[in-house]
């Protein structure tokens, strides 16, 4: 691998008598991870029910490496949501965020999921998930995992930093920043980073983080944390960053982070202006760990009691509105809907996540969770409807057993000789939904969303 000389210069200066460490890391093999979703299955179920030879990624909870003839991406069970596949550093800032039940999290940088999939996890469906990327394009694999992985509580946006500190003045609990940055961690992982890496990316990613910053710190209540991450090594994006924010940012105050085997801590001789103690944030070196490079900081603003209260928007549903979902309701599910939560936009039926204020004006991709269609004389459930339930949860159930070769069939959306009963079914793979099929007339229509199909 040849890496630009600046760029080496500048390693060796970073990393002293550990630089040599670091470039033979290169040659040995990257390392692959799965973090089991537990909002669909507890971790032990998952480790009983796995095909794969997993090893546990020792800072994680949830996280484990899989064997190189692994196929973690080719099996059922993706489908039905169980893990999210992520670079083990990568699991690090999710893993480290203590996040409680009820929470208003927001997820700023959010696509394709990878963290925000995670602190879906820990809401486990209560409190409110904001996910965002300026990216429209990213922002819709980020919709989609964030559909398999069943979060019902979330909204999925593509704006700016800027105009969501206007939709959301101290309104999160916890806000993560997983910053744009330029990658210097993963360039064993993905070598095409290493191409468009130069000292001027350096501080163009420096000036971008500087900019986020105070949008997010404007959205985060008195007594929220805030974490920031990045998957590289310049001190420019990292501590300079954060020494740079808190100089104007007197509230804020660094929190110490938890040691795992093979961490480092942040450097803080590399601070700007102040002394600030950067042992309290994390780096994560490929030399050191089994994973690539990241550097994660938390950090908590000082309860001073604000005042501001966002004025919480409630949708004015009437029953006549949802009586084709209420029959549908009635007939299948086992849930109960808080009336004031349910909200029609365009024939489609969306819960809300309790508590948000009026997002118009905002290009929004989600608004909670998708329920389905309200067609003429029926409602059809959606995709992220099923993959949101629990197996019983829904009254018509066909679980499959996984060495079934109906499971793939029904992924690549073939119609199958299924028995099931009339009017809507979920498919499930031992025990965890996959979609929907319909009954008529004797033939069970293959509902299975077509965008997710297996290829
Ligand atoms: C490191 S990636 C995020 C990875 C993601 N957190 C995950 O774990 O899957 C950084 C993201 O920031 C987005 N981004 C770039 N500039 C941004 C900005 N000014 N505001 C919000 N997001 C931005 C990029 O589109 C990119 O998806």
């Amino acid at each position: 691998m040849i890496l630009p000389e600046i760029y080496l210069a500048r390693m060796k200066e970073l990393l002293k008598d550990e630089y040599n460490d670091y470039i033979t890391s290169f040659d040995k093999e990257r390392y692959y991870g799965l973090r089991i979703n537990n909002l669909k299955i507890d971790t032990t179920d998952f480790v009983k029910l796995s095909p794969f030879n997993l090893d546990k990624i020792h800072w994680t909870s949830n996280g484990y490496y899989y064997g190189n003839n692994d196929k973690p991406s080719k099996h059922p069970y993706y489908y039905a949501g169980l893990y999210y596949l992520q670079e083990p550093s990568a699991m690090t800032p999710a893993e480290l965020f203590k996040i409680d039940l009820n929470d208003k999290v927001l997820d700023l940088c959010a696509a394709p999921g990878g963290k925000s999939t995670e602190l879906g996890a820990k809401l486990k469906g209560t409190g409110v998930l904001v996910c965002n990327d300026i990216s429209a394009s990213r922002a819709k694999a980020l919709l989609k995992n964030i559909e398999l992985s069943g979060i019902s509580n979330s909204l999925v946006l593509s704006e700016t930093p800027e105009k969501l500190s206007s939709y959301f003045p101290e309104y999160f609990d916890k806000i993560l920043i997983d910053a744009p940055c330029s990658g210097e961690g993963m360039f064993r992982k993905d070598t095409s980073m290493i191409k468009n890496w130069s000292e001027e990316s350096v501080k163009n990613y420096s000036n971008i983080q500087r900019t986020i910053l105070p949008h997010a710190a404007s959205m985060l209540k008195s007594g929220g944390y805030m974490m920031y991450s990045t998957c590289t090594f310049s001190p420019e994006e990292n501590e300079q960053t954060i020494s740079r924010f808190l100089n104007d940012h007197k509230e804020f105050e660094l929190v110490d982070l938890p040691d795992f085997k093979g961490f480092d801590r942040g450097r803080s001789e590399y601070a700007f202006g102040y002394e600030y103690d950067f042992s309290k944030a994390v780096r994560l070196w490929p030399h050191k760990i089994k994973g690539e490079g990241h550097f994660v900081a938390l950090l908590y603003k000082k309860d001073e009691a604000s005042s501001y209260r966002c004025k919480i928007y409630n949708s004015n549903i009437k029953e006549k509105d949802i009586e084709l979902f209420s029959k549908f309701k009635k007939e299948f599910l086992n849930i109960d809907f808080d009336i004031k939560r349910l909200s029609i936009i365009k024939d489609k039926l969306y819960y809300m996540p309790d508590e948000i204020p009026s997002l118009k004006g905002l290009r929004l991709l989600r608004t909670g969770l998708y329920l389905g269609d309200i067609k003429k004389n029926r409602f059809e459930p959606s995709q992220a409807l099923a993959s949101s339930l629990k197996i019983k949860q829904f009254n018509n159930v066909i679980d499959l057993e996984v060495n079934d070769d109906k499971v793939i069939r029904y992924l690549k959306g073939e119609t199958l000789q299924l028995q099931g009963m009339n009017g809507w079914n979920l498919i499930c793979v031992d025990n965890y939904p996959l979609g929907f099929a319909k009954k008529s007339n004797n033939l069970l229509k293959n509902k299975y969303y077509s965008g997710w199909r297996w290829m």
